[in-house]
């Protein structure tokens, strides 16, 4: 379910003349996507998602998010780009919701991807972080001092092993050893966020999405994001998938020796991160949030596995 907060026709037809794209044909809701309420609404001149931000996503945020997007949109990024009111404001209100109007974007998301729609992922992601390199961004949400705070909030509430865990990883992680690139980074580019078009082996990116975890980060921690779920067989690592994930990334933004060095710890740092948020969801649900609670001991195995792999640097094939 994910519509949590609905739409009548009356309060679109109203909402929309606000905008230059004439009066509402369409208004359907979107079933898939877990934490804003969407719809596909169709006007006179055009296709369009409407987005309802609910409780879960930082209302402070949102001007920098619409912001990001419309950035990246207009450098050939297949982001969903807000469609600007008359007067210029990209973010409304409807329904005692902030609300915006994007882009309609073609495809689907896929569950198994093949080792060409990994590919096609990497190089979405070093465009991504080349096209928002400069752009102004804070800290992305989930970063050390989240894990910190959130780590020493869930451990009383952990089963003493996973409390062991937590503080072992948290003991190993300690500073990081080089700066790395940074620049805005996506923060939660999962398999559901990316829209697919054309088949499995010839596939073609149509949309990236849900950019409500963005912000200022290392590039390679959002690559080790990716990694963790597209490349994933059962807590292991995937090399079908994992190197043209990689390969690809690395032939439009080469990684650097500090990153070759920083991966074993990015892909732990990016597993304990999805962990930690998970369990969060579990044990500390936020009255009024509609986040649905994914499973927290998936990337504990996950965490596990990549720790097994040890402190090699990667070496690209
Ligand atoms: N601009 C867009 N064009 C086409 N489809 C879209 C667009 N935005 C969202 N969708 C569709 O709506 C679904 C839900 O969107 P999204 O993933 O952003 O949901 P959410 O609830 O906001 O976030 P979450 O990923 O946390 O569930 C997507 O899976 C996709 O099918
Ligand atoms: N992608 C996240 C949920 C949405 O941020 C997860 O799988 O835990």
């Amino acid at each position: 379910m994910s519509v949590f907060t609905s739409v009548s026709r009356e309060q679109l037809a109203v909402w929309l003349e606000a905008y230059d794209l004439g009066a509402p044909t369409a208004l359907v809701g979107i079933a898939e996507g877990v934490q804003n309420s969407n719809f596909f609404v169709d006007t006179e001149r055009g296709r369009h998602v409407l987005t309802l931000f609910e409780r879960g996503v930082d209302a402070a945020l949102l001007p920098f998010y619409l912001d990001l997007m419309a950035h990246l949109a207009q450098h050939g990024i297949p982001c969903p780009a807000p469609r600007p009111m008359r007067d210029g404001r990209l973010l409304g209100e409807l329904n005692g919701r902030p609300a915006a109007l994007f882009s309609r974007l073609a495809g689907a998301s896929v569950l198994r991807p093949t080792p060409a729609q990994c590919a096609a992922a990497g190089a979405a992601l070093a465009r991504l972080h080349l096209a928002g390199r400069d752009f102004p961004a804070p800290p992305h949400p989930r970063g050390s001092d989240w894990v910190a705070a959130t780590a020493a909030r869930l451990r009383p509430l952990l089963p003493a092993a996973d409390a062991a865990l937590l503080a072992d990883e948290l003991a190993a992680q300690g500073a990081p050893a080089a700066a790395l690139p940074a620049g805005v980074i996506h923060a939660d580019l999962f398999r559901d966020n990316v829209l697919f078009v054309g088949d499995g082996d010839a596939p073609r990116i149509g949309g990236l999405l849900d950019f409500y975890f963005a912000g200022r980060g290392d590039f390679l921690f959002d690559l080790a994001i990716v990694a963790n779920d597209w490349c994933d067989d059962d807590g292991g690592l995937d090399a079908i998938r994992l190197q043209p994930l990689l390969a690809a990334y690395h032939a439009a933004r080469p990684l650097t020796a500090a990153e070759l060095a920083a991966w074993p710890r990015q892909l732990r740092a990016a597993a304990l991160r999805f962990w930690l948020s998970r369990l969060e969801d579990f044990h500390c649900p936020q009255p009024g949030e509609t986040v649905t609670v994914r499973d927290p001991d998936a990337y504990r195995r996950i965490l596990l596995a990549r720790r097994a792999l040890g402190d090699a640097p990667l070496r690209l094939a």
